[in-house]
């Protein structure tokens, strides 16, 4: 008996308007529960507006024109930019306890404080949850987890990252990148991960799609695609990662 996967993307086309110039076309891919699907490939190529389709929330401008996206599961996004994802005018504690409070329709007290556990399980500091603290008052590492944490208060199905460490710095982006990780091991959420980073691709997905102008050049196991990769654009990616050097006299 085959399992049903969680998430079908079968020939999704999308395009601009007016005009109908093709942005993403024809793609097909499946989500099983649990599993991590890496969207990888160079700029523009149509991964963030691949996951606004899955989302429901294409930017004003695009249109689906083909396809279908069948989903079993809710979905919620971490978007690439944490600061310009939160509200700068309201406190992180508020809007996180609103996502709570509408998503979760508990009462006002309870909300706050679901939220509060929730930016505790995210690890930030105390000192953030009890004096109402803007955006601006927290670093770039700060406001991803709280952006986290507002995806997670949607209690997802299936979790969005567009790019959601591009904008931190490297040792940040390793911490929120284990956050992300033992968060879904904790929680069973599928993930769709959408990386320039190949290193974190590996790391991450169990399974991978190139995509390249719109398309998706290749498809596969993550490990197997990129230790063998066929086809030449995903050797062109792989062949463009700067390799360390050796130092010398490195022990
Ligand atoms: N609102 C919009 N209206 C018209 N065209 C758009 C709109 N948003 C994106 N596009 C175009 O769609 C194509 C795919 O964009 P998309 O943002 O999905 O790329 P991407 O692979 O996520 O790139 P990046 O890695 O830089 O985020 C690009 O050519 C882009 O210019």
């Amino acid at each position: 008996m085959s399992i049903q996967p969680l998430l079908e993307v079968e020939g999704l086309s999308l395009a601009a308007k007016p005009g109908g110039k093709i942005l993403v076309d024809t793609i097909s891919f499946t989500l099983n529960k649990g599993e991590t699907l890496g969207l990888v490939g160079e700029s523009g190529s149509g991964k963030s507006l691949t996951l606004r389709a899955v989302l429901g929330l294409l930017p004003r401008g695009v249109e689906k024109v083909g396809g279908a996206i069948q989903s079993g599961a809710s979905s919620a996004m971490v978007f690439q930019d944490p600061r310009g994802a939160l509200d700068p005018l309201c406190p992180v504690v508020k809007q996180l306890t609103e996502v709570v409070y509408y998503r979760q329709k508990l009462s006002r007290k309870a909300s706050r404080a679901a939220a509060l556990e929730l930016l505790d399980r995210l690890g930030l500091p105390d000192s953030l949850k009890h004096t109402d603290r803007y955006p601006s008052q927290l670093s770039g590492g700060q406001c991803q987890r709280v952006v986290i944490a507002m995806a997670l208060a949607c209690k997802p199905g299936i979790l969005l990252c567009d790019e959601p460490t591009t904008a931190l710095d490297v040792t940040v982006q390793r911490q929120i990148i284990e956050t992300i990780s033992a968060l879904q091991k904790e929680l069973g959420f599928a993930m769709v991960f959408v990386t320039h980073n190949l290193a974190i691709a590996a790391a991450m997905c169990s399974k991978l799609c190139v995509m390249k102008e719109g398309r998706i050049v290749e498809q596969g196991e993550a490990r197997a695609l990129l230790q063998n990769p066929q086809d030449p654009y995903t050797q062109m990616l792989m062949n463009s990662v700067l390799p360390v050097p050796e130092l010398e006299g490195s022990v």
